[in-house]
């Protein structure tokens, strides 16, 4: 190993270790010190709000801690490493006031489930619903802070029943997660390889992982189950009665049905990225770098669409996507899911939002909310 102040302390092993041990004593009083002062954020709020209406989560803050972190990063650990690691600790520190109960997709070690941890860190209690509107009503309830749901693959295209759900739901979109979606081919550690005759998955990831199955596993039945976990599940309590039936699943699910890897990272495109959103009853304030989500009605009449789109265009605001959606209402009526980058409060983006008003049906707000960092 290099060393480049030689002349002063020798990097031996044991002075090495009580240099680790020293700078570990002094990360963990400041751990402790900023949950402090974060416990004395939360009595503020507290004092200012009142008990019933606090909300002491607050994603624009979160998210402009972590951008911070990034951009003051020097390494050698990555800007991503250093985040993750910021986000656990914020994620603990908010704990201390309440653990906030977060509704996903479930079952447990969904990758819904693996977002939700990604965008809120480890220290929430974690409510896995069986069925997308499932979490909406939970979180409507109160049952549950926030909810966290899928919406776009960037193979399998946009999740419909997501979509949908906004209509006729109150609830605002208070984030976005993104995550890489690695397949694994997993066992049951009692379980050899030679011996599989099933390989249980989700069918959107059987789907995933085409090309690989049928160039490795030709001859093995692909069995589509409800969910990644569920297959998850299955194989290890196949495992536990000697039968070899391999599941297709994230990380997550395979550390949680205790299970190894026989491939890793068998997904047919390696960007694979599932964009999810995250739930909740509050509008977020404007972080510096945000999204707003739209749901628009046109009226049916020529040139509708081109009349919304140009309302952007003339605003210089960067819509971001556009997905069509029939219309429940009337037959051939159709509604938008527009998404742009800006907060509805910045001048542009009103100025667009007040424009779509005037020339369509319906303009719905879904929520603006600090693009993903992580
Ligand atoms: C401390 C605060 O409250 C919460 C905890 C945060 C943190 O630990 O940095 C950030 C935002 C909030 O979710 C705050 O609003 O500043």
């Amino acid at each position: 190993m290099s060393n480049s102040n030689k002349q002063s302390v020798p990097d031996t092993l044991p002075l090495l270790r009580d240099r680790i041990d020293s700078i570990d004593s002094q990360i963990q009083s400041l751990i402790n010190e900023r949950a402090r002062c974060a416990q004395k954020v939360a009595d503020v709020k507290l004092a200012e709000q009142g008990d019933e209406a606090v909300v002491f989560y607050r994603p624009e803050r979160e998210a402009q801690v972590l951008r911070r972190v990034m951009e003051r990063n020097e390494g050698p650990l990555g800007n991503e490493e250093m985040a993750k690691i910021f986000r656990q600790v914020m994620s603990s520190c908010l704990a201390l006031e309440k653990p906030m109960r977060i509704a996903f997709l479930g079952p447990e070690g969904t990758f819904t489930q693996q977002a939700a941890i990604k965008h809120f860190g480890k220290s929430v209690i974690s409510a896995p619903m069986a069925a997308i509107d499932e979490v909406f009503r939970e979180v409507e309830s109160g049952a549950a802070n926030y909810g966290v749901v899928p919406v776009e693959n960037s193979t399998e295209g946009v999740v419909n029943h997501t979509l949908d759900t906004f209509r006729d739901s109150r609830l605002k979109i208070c984030g976005e997660v993104e995550e890489r979606i690695h397949h694994h081919l997993l066992v049951s550690p009692n379980i050899n390889a030679d011996d599989v005759t099933h390989i249980y998955s989700h069918q959107q990831s059987l789907a995933q992982c085409r090309a690989w199955l049928d160039r490795y596993w030709p001859h093995v039945e692909r069995v589509a189950v409800s969910s990644n976990a569920e297959a998850a599940r299955l194989a290890a309590d196949a495992g536990r009665s000697g039968r070899a039936v391999a599941a297709i699943a994230g990380d997550v699910a395979c550390e949680l049905y205790g299970l190894i890897t026989l491939s890793a990272n068998i997904e047919d495109h390696p960007d694979n990225t599932t964009r999810f959103l995250i739930v909740g009853n509050q509008e977020v304030p404007a972080s510096g770098k945000d999204k707003t989500s739209l749901l628009v009605s046109a009226k049916n009449e020529p040139g509708a669409l081109y009349r919304l789109l140009e309302a952007f265009e003339r605003h210089k605001v960067d819509m971001t996507r556009l997905e069509t959606r029939p219309s429940l209402m009337s037959r051939w009526g159709y509604i938008f899911y527009i998404d742009f980058l800006g907060h509805h409060s910045d001048e542009q983006s009103a100025a667009v939002i007040n424009e779509l008003c005037e020339r369509a049906s319906e303009v719905k707000v879904l929520g603006s909310y600090p693009i993903a960092v992580l």
